[in-house]
């Protein structure tokens, strides 16, 4: 019989830095460098797996204390893994999500050990010599396929020279950033990250992009930017154009009072981050839809146990993302092919890296048709590139950049920029 034993003699925890557009949301824009860790755990037996994670130093030092703790771990023990992270944990404070208050309430220990639960099943993989997806229960779709993400932007950041895809402020300029994206990648379903311009102009916006594109589903999500009353109006204005209305407002009460007055189905990841969020949101109906997240819901078999909750209640599945690398893509991507329940596209930030920085080979997560095929070789199909990685950890060094803070970088050029939620 072959020797699948495998005990973890080492943890390297690596953070690295990669350029971003001047993305537009309800808190501010996204700075010039997204930052995120990989981490790499290798065993006795010199078999390597990667994860990858945020990369805010409160969530990195976390990540380390966690790393300290897993050697001499089972690779093939999740109880273990989240018994030595609670215990790395021990009583921490909130805090440390690494997404610009945007996100609050996931659980810490499940933030900190989902990078290490993908790299396990890395290693198992190919300790096996079967893929990731194999080992969530086998893919049931041969390909997963994403969203075009739309976002407004600037045409650059500030003091820089115009990007590559130039402003999107208008609807317009959004037509024209989602055909691009449409014919580069192929997808066949828009989001748009709404949030940032009054109401009305983010549902000329969608009307554009139905306009344009007569068959796709469309979705809007402004993180949380409106009140009740707002919702509500917005939701009946656009009644019957969108697949899904996005967290228009804050917490399950004022997502149960829109769900309670609208047809259309309302999704989240804001106020459904956490094992603990499910019960009230089931119990006041307040969400249709729940975008699992594999960095905050604790890693990949923790979010197919979130779809088994969501099978046993009726929630719909779809699945969020925030500005990542390969391996995060790598690792959706299995994710997403071994969950029946996850029917609508995922999203991804991906377009909006730059094709030439990456601490993996690409080259296996091509997009076809919008839809990237699930990695068939053992493990998660993506393989560590060392310099790359030195590269954006020296970016990561240079950058200056140790915490997202997309409020603090717009009221550096906007200082009245406002803060109170809801804004309209
Ligand atoms: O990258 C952004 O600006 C997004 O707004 C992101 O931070 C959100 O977490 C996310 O995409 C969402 O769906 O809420
Ligand atoms: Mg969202």
């Amino acid at each position: 019989m072959v020797d699948t034993s495998a005990t973890i003699a080492d943890v390297t925890v690596t953070p690295v830095a990669f350029r971003d557009p001047p993305l537009l949301n309800t808190v501010g824009v996204h700075e010039p460098y997204a930052l995120r860790t990989v981490v790499e755990v290798t065993t006795d037996g010199g078999v390597s797996g990667i994860g990858e994670t945020y990369g805010g130093t409160l969530h990195l030092e976390r990540l380390r204390r966690a790393a300290a703790e897993l050697v001499g771990m089972d690779v093939w023990s999740l109880h273990d893994l989240i018994a030595r992270t609670t215990r790395a944990l021990g009583t921490d404070t909130p805090g440390g999500d690494g997404m610009s208050g945007m996100v609050t309430g996931s659980s810490t220990v499940d933030r900190v050990m989902s990078p290490f639960d993908v790299a396990c099943l890395d290693i198992q993989g190919k300790l096996v010599g079967r893929p990731v997806s194999d080992l969530l229960g086998g893919a049931v779709r041969p390909a997963v396929p994403y969203s075009a993400y739309l976002f407004y932007k600037w045409a650059a950041h500030p003091g820089q020279e115009d990007d590559d895809w130039g402003a999107a402020l208008d609807p317009a300029g959004l037509v024209e950033q989602a055909r691009r994206m449409i014919d580069e990648y192929g997808f066949s379903s828009v989001k748009l990250k709404g949030g940032v311009f009054p109401p009305d102009e983010e549902i000329a916006a969608i009307r554009a992009l139905r306009e344009a594109f007569p068959g796709l589903p469309l979705r809007l999500d402004p993180n949380a930017a409106w009140s009740v009353e707002t919702s509500l109006r917005v939701a009946r204005e656009l009644d019957g154009v969108l697949q899904y209305l996005e967290d228009p407002t804050e917490g399950v009460e004022g997502m149960a009072a829109v769900a309670g007055g609208t047809p259309t189905p309302l999704a989240t990841n804001m106020c459904v981050v956490s094992f603990d969020d499910l019960a009230p949101a089931v119990e006041r109906k307040a969400v249709g839809i729940v975008l699992s997240d594999h960095h905050f819901w604790g890693g990949l078999r923790r979010c197919g146990q979130l779809s088994a909750i969501a099978d046993t209640f009726g929630l719909g599945l779809s699945m969020h993302s925030n500005s990542h690398l390969g391996i995060s893509l790598a690792a959706m991507t299995h994710l997403a092919a071994a969950t029946p329940r996850l029917t609508y596209a995922c999203d991804t930030h991906w377009p909006w890296k730059r094709p030439d920085e990456d601490v993996v080979d690409t080259t296996p997560l091509r997009f076809t048709e919008g839809s990237v095929a699930v990695p068939t070789a053992p493990g998660l199909g993506v393989e560590l590139d060392r310099d790359a990685l030195a590269r954006l950890h020296r970016q990561y060094l240079d950058c200056g950049l140790r915490d997202r803070d997309d409020t603090g970088y717009m009221r550096r050029f906007e200082p009245s920029f406002p803060t109170e939620t809801p804004r309209w």
